[in-house]
């Protein structure tokens, strides 16, 4: 396991951190891979076995396991089992399959960004080898080690991206401790680990910056109920959770500082797709003058998309709306539309996109996808 311990330095404001996380939604090692399913948590922790592409392709698409970032890894590290275990005659019959698995794995939820860039970058990687001439052995090596760093390059993401968030919220607010409101789960279960905007929240409460955080339970999926609130008590962070109707009030009645969510897809100019709920949170943020933040590493950005007008909207199945834990609430023929995500143009995202480069405005963030 890994586990992060904090140290906070008391001649800088830096956060020290080892990487030893508590929480883990990917486990694996030398060509084994399982996944926390989720769709079990909080009451039953199982990990269930990933032993191909298709494996992969259903955890993903039954929300086993979810959280654009570990979407992708999940995604492209079922391919790394797969091609462990496989033979192939030539660099032609390798190529064609590593294409055709990762295509695939893109079919499996189509708007976060994350799994559909990782394929178009080891697509890439793939072809240069063969360019090369690189033998299929060493091109199947090259590639696992590539799609096997995917792990600990997200977990170090997320820690320099939530330094980012924490310092730029400690410098907005202007006080010695804040009230965080987040929705849905972004946490070290939507990632390798740490988390995005929960683990900017982590990074708060580790220099005791933090008053209060409120997660939204973030229905129809419970994400927050059963994930992120999950998340918090492991971690002792001082947290209230809250149903989604509830924001409103909250943010008049609570001293919200600051609202920090996750995403799925950042478009150029900083709209941002992410779990349904959000654009209305973010109305309401900027009703009661709440800085509204998002946090995503690049591996979230879109930066080929001009704007969120045309990203696809994942719709779900109406069961998912109308049962709770296989509980029946609605009548069962009754119409549902269950829409997954929704966009929150860039105007009303505040407080800034948090990445582990830096907290950009969405100005900032188009001239960073230009350099
Ligand atoms: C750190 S990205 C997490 C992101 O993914 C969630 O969606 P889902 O649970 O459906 O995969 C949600 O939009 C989170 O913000």
């Amino acid at each position: 396991t890994i586990r992060i311990i904090h140290s906070f330095h008391p001649n800088s404001s830096r956060f020290i951190l080892s990487p030893i996380m508590t929480l883990q939604s990917i486990r694996y090692e030398c060509g084994e891979l399982s996944i926390l399913d989720q769709l079990l948590l909080p009451h039953e922790t199982a990990y269930e076995r990933i032993g191909c592409v298709e494996d992969g392709w259903k955890a993903i698409r039954s929300m086993k396991v979810r959280g654009a970032p570990a979407i992708a890894i999940v995604g492209c590290l079922s391919l790394a089992v797969e091609l462990h275990k496989r033979e192939f005659p030539d660099t032609p019959s390798l190529s064609s399959f590593i294409k055709a698995q990762l295509t695939h794995l893109t079919t499996a939820r189509p708007t976060a960004v994350n799994m559909g860039k990782s394929a178009a970058i080891l697509i890439k990687f793939v072809d240069s080898m063969v360019e090369q001439n690189v033998s299929h052995e060493e091109i199947k090596s090259r590639l696992a080690g590539k799609i096997e760093r995917m792990l600990p390059d997200d977990i170090s993401d997320n820690m320099k991206l939530s330094e980012h968030g924490a310092k730029h919220i400690m410098g907005r607010i202007g006080q010695d401790k804040v009230t965080i409101l987040t929705h849905c789960n972004t946490g070290s279960l939507a990632t390798a680990g740490y988390g995005t905007a929960l683990g900017v929240v982590r990074s708060l409460h580790a220099a005791q910056h933090l008053r209060e955080v409120y997660c939204t339970e973030t229905r129809p999926y419970n994400q927050g109920s059963r994930l992120t609130a999950y998340e918090l008590m492991h971690d002792h962070v001082p947290s209230t959770l809250i149903a989604d109707s509830m924001v409103g009030l909250v943010m008049r009645t609570r001293g919200i500082s600051a609202v920090v969510v996750g995403a799925d897809r950042v478009t150029r100019n900083g709209d941002t797709a992410n779990k349904i709920g959000t654009y209305q949170i973010a109305v309401l943020a900027q009703h009661h003058g709440i800085p509204f933040y998002v946090a995503a590493p690049i591996t979230c950005h879109d930066g080929g998309r001009l704007d969120g007008e045309s990203i696809v909207i994942e719709e779900r199945p109406p069961h998912e709306l109308t049962c709770v834990a296989g509980v029946q609430l609605a009548p069962k023929d009754m119409n549902c539309w269950n829409p997954a995500f929704d966009v929150t143009p860039n105007e009303l995202i505040t407080g800034g996109i948090i990445t582990e480069h830096g907290v950009f405005t969405p100005h900032q963030l188009n001239d960073f996808h230009d350099k």
